[in-house]
């Protein structure tokens, strides 16, 4: 891939196994790019990675439910963020669960591509789509589909 991406990943704790298998299984591709992720996440990512040898850039922000979700969703919100991957906790409730929303909400509205399963994600990120200069994303249009 050409380009650098910056990458949200974010995991709940029981999802944070699965991210941390992730990472590892796709260590050479993360190796290339930026990685943001919320507080918890970012230092399990960067444990698993710095021990197979990969030292990306990774920032991180402030842990889930103290409002890294919603860090995140203002950096989707400018512009900044190309891919996310969110592994969701879906047998659980959370405290923070309007943060999760409007982070998976600013995705949809920005047309930022969102993995929420490790499929999803190892799908969007081999996709040579990114190094199509021709493919330019469709954004949502929100107009009232009329039959004629
Ligand atoms: O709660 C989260 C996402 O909603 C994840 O936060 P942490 O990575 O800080 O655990």
């Amino acid at each position: 891939m050409r380009k650098k991406l910056t990458i949200a990943l974010v995991a709940h704790d029981h999802r944070k196994a699965d991210m941390v298998d992730w990472v590892i299984f796709n260590s050479d591709f993360l190796s290339h790019h930026h990685l943001v992720c919320t507080g918890t996440t970012g230092g399990l990512v960067r444990d698993a990675l710095n021990e197979e040898g990969v030292f990306p850039e990774i920032t991180c922000m402030n842990s889930g439910p103290m409002g890294g979700d919603a860090e995140i969703a203002a950096m989707v919100v400018r512009k900044e963020i190309d891919l996310a991957v969110f592994l969701i906790d879906d047998l659980n409730a959370q405290p923070h669960e309007a943060d999760i929303m409007m982070l998976l909400r600013q995705c949809r509205i920005h047309n930022v591509p969102i993995a929420c399963n490790r499929y999803s994600a190892d799908l969007m990120i081999t996709s040579s789509l990114w190094d199509d200069l021709s493919y330019v994303p469709m954004p949502p249009r929100y107009e009232k589909f009329e039959r004629n």
